[in-house]
C-alpha cells in the first residue's frame, strides 16, 4: 500500500509531530522479502515513517527525508493493516522510525501480538521498546550532504547532518540493550578507517561484545547500475577486513522500486 499525499510535512527537525496525536506519519506499508542484513530473504512487512533527523545525500528513501510526503496513521490503523498480510516479521523503517515517540507503542503491541520486530535506524537515538533485532546503519562522513552532493540545494543541511550522524554513547546504549546489527553503507575504500575508528570507540565504550560478526558493509547504490559499481569493492574488502557482506535483494530483483 503505497501512500502518496498531501498531507503536511513532519517537522523536517525530526521532533514528535505526532506527540499529541499518538498518529505516525506513514510513507508506505507493503510485504516484500527483507533486502539487507542478517535476515535477508524473509518475508516481512515493511512499515516506512516519514521524516528523518538526517539527510544522507545518498537516501534511497527521498520521500522520507528530503521531501517528506505521508499519510497519517493511528497505531490501531498500522497494526490492521499489518495484519492484513500472512506474516511473521514487520520492519519498521523510515525514515527515522525512531523519532516518533508512537514507534515505541507500536513495537510494544507488535511484541504482544508475537511478530518477530526489526527496526531499520540510524542509531541517534533509544527507544523504550521491545525490539528483536536493531539494524543499526551509523552513518559516516561519505554520507554528509556537502553542497557538491546535496540533491535538494546547496548544502544547507551539511552542519547539521555533521553534528547528528554519530553518537557513541548511543550507539553503546543500543547494543547493551537489543541483539543488534551494525550495517554500513560503503561508498568506497576510503570509508573503512572511519569504520575502525569507530568500532574502537564502541568498542570501549559498550559494556557488551561487539562481535565483528554483527558488523555488516552494505554497497551504496540505490539502483542495480549504481550497485554494479561498488559490490566487488565492498566484497573485497569484507574479506580482507573479516566483516560480514549483505546484499540488497530489493535492489537486485526489484531495483529498488517503490513497494519492494
Ligand atoms: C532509508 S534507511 C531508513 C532507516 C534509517 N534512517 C537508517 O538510515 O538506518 C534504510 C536503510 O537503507 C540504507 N540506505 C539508504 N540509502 C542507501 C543507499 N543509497 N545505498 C545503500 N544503502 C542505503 C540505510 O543505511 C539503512 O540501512
Ligand atoms: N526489501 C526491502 N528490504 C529492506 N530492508 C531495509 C529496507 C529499508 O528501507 O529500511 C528495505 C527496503 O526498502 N526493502
Ligand atoms: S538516516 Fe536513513 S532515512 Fe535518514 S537520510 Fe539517511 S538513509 Fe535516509
Ligand atoms: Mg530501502
Amino acid at each position: 500500500m503505497p501512500v502518496a499525499n498531501d498531507a503536511p510535512g513532519v517537522d523536517i527537525e525530526g521532533t514528535d509531530a505526532d506527540a499529541e496525536s499518538g498518529d505516525l506519519p506513514i510513507n508506505e506499508l507493503f510485504q516484500s522479502l527483507q533486502g539487507e542484513g542478517r535476515l535477508a530473504g524473509v518475508p516481512s512487512v515493511f512499515v516506512r515513517t516519514s521524516g528523518c533527523n538526517l539527510r544522507c545525500w545518498f537516501c534511497d528513501s527521498y520521500h522520507t527525508s528530503w521531501e517528506p510526503t505521508h499519510d497519517w496513521f493511528t497505531v490501531d490503523d498500522v497494526l490492521a493493516a499489518i495484519e492484513e498480510y500472512d506474516a511473521n516479521h514487520v520492519v519498521l523503517t523510515g525514515g527515522e522510525p525512531l523519532i516518533h515517540d508512537s514507534s515505541e507503542d507500536l513495537l510494544a503491541r507488535l511484541a504482544d501480538r508475537g511478530y518477530h520486530t526489526t527496526v531499520e535506524t540510524n542509531g541517534t537515538v533509544v527507544p523504550d521498546a521491545p525490539i528483536d533485532l536493531a539494524s543499526v546503519s551509523p552513518k559516516l562522513a561519505s554520507s554528509t550532504p556537502t553542497a557538491d552532493r546535496d540533491p535538494d540545494g546547496d548544502g544547507e543541511w551539511a552542519d547539521r547532518h555533521e553534528e547528528r550522524r554519530l553518537d557513541v554513547p548511543t550507539l553503546a546504549e543500543l547494543v547493551e540493550t537489543y541483539d543488534t546489527q551494525l550495517k554500513f553503507v560503503v561508498t568506497g575504500r576510503e570509508d573503512m578507517a572511519e569504520i575502525e575508528r569507530l568500532l574502537k570507540r564502541l568498542r570501549d565504550a559498550a559494556s557488551t561484545r561487539v562481535r565483528d560478526d554483527d558488523v555488516l558493509l552494505m554497497p551504496e547504490g540505490q539502483t542495480r547500475d549504481q550497485l554494479e559499481a561498488t559490490r566487488e569493492t565492498v566484497a573485497d574488502l569484507v574479506l580482507e577486513y573479516g566483516y560480514r557482506y549483505t546484499p540488497r535483494l530489493h535492489v537486485d530483483l526489484w531495483n529498488d522500486a517503490p513497494g519492494t
